[in-house]
């Protein structure tokens, strides 16, 4: 199948990068989008981050061949069930949800013989809504597919072959895995920095404000992450409770293990971890999956 007509439902940071990125990199591609926010379709006509804002739902998905919801993960079932009676039939659905399991559920439910194939770009910022979104922000980034096994291959390469277009990479991949690993590469990471600092700013009192007039090293990288959407990372922990739970579990294991090395004078056993951290992150580097950041400015501001 071809895709000449693409609908976006929710036009914030993701929604918006979507249709810049269309616009620019696939101009052939006619784009519609809707938000249940009237400010934020007005915003979206002014800054053009779709070829038409439409009025209703049904407007902008009645033509589409691919509809993808950007709302948060907690919204899917209900943007699902909008778009549902407005759909013509052939037209594939997708979404751009952080967790795959609980979204991949809820769209199946709400959409009933309709072609679904989830998916999650691996890419966005701390920032939200419709002045956020950039076209470049998926280039290099991963686009993780997780459709079911019954969905049409056909689908699925049409799917592919628009997140190539918009300069991603594509990985298809089982929901549950996608859950897991994005719950150790993304979740808990930020569930760390939310934790930090609230800690710190809990501390307020006992440091009199050092800890703000002190945070421009690594604290402040932690701000960055815990500046992140409110909305968007309560509905991603509720919907990937189970995968989250596990690492979560492992994670605190791991800081017992560096807590008792602290108190026992156990400097081989910091310094092995440290060693071993350092490594890693060379070889992020050395992958190349840090250049998007340092092209676009992604970064700390
Ligand atoms: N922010 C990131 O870094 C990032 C990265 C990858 C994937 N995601 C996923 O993308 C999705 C959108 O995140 P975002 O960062 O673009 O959020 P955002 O807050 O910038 O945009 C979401 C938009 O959805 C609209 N909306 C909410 N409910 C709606 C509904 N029922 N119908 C229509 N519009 C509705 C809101 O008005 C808002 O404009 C989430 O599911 C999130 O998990 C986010
Ligand atoms: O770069 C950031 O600020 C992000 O938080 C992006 C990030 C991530 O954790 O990598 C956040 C959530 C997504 O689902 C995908 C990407």
């Amino acid at each position: 199948m071809t895709i000449e007509r693409v609908a976006i439902i929710g036009l914030g940071l993701i929604g918006g990068s979507i249709g810049l990125a269309a616009r620019a990199m696939q101009p052939e591609v006619a784009t519609t989008g809707w938000d249940a926010d009237s400010d934020v379709r007005a915003r979206a006509t002014q800054r053009g981050l779709v070829g038409a804002v439409c009025d209703s739902v049904a407007d902008a998905v009645g033509e589409a061949d691919l509809v993808i919801l950007c709302v948060p993960v907690g919204a899917m079932g209900y943007a699902a069930e909008a778009i549902a009676p407005h759909l013509r039939p052939g037209t594939v659905v997708s979404d751009v949800g952080s967790s795959k399991r609980s979204v991949g559920e809820a769209l199946t439910k709400a959409l009933p013989g309709a072609v679904v194939i989830p998916a999650h770009p691996v890419a966005g910022t701390e920032k939200s809504g419709p002045d956020a979104g950039f076209a470049e922000l998926f280039r290099h980034r991963w686009c993780i597919l997780t459709p079911g096994k019954d969905a049409p291959q056909d689908a699925i390469e049409a799917v592919s072959a628009f997140w190539e277009g918009l300069g991603a990479k594509v990985e298809i991949m089982d929901a549950d895995h996608h859950d897991l690993v994005l719950a150790v590469t993304s979740h808990i990471p930020h569930l760390i920095a939310y934790t930090i600092v609230g800690t710190a700013s809990d501390l307020e009192d006992v440091t009199r404000g050092e800890v703000i007039k002190y945070s421009a090293g690594g604290f402040r990288d932690f701000t960055r992450i815990a500046a992140s959407n409110p909305t968007m990372w309560r509905d991603v922990f509720l919907s990937n409770r189970d995968a989250v739970l596990e690492v979560l579990g492992r994670f605190t294991e791991d800081l017992s293990l560096l807590q008792r090395a602290i108190r026992n004078g156990d400097g081989d056993t910091l310094f092995d971890l440290f060693d071993r951290t350092r490594t890693i992150r060379r070889s992020i580097i050395d992958e190349g999956q840090d250049d998007a950041r340092a092209d676009f400015g992604r970064g700390d501001h």
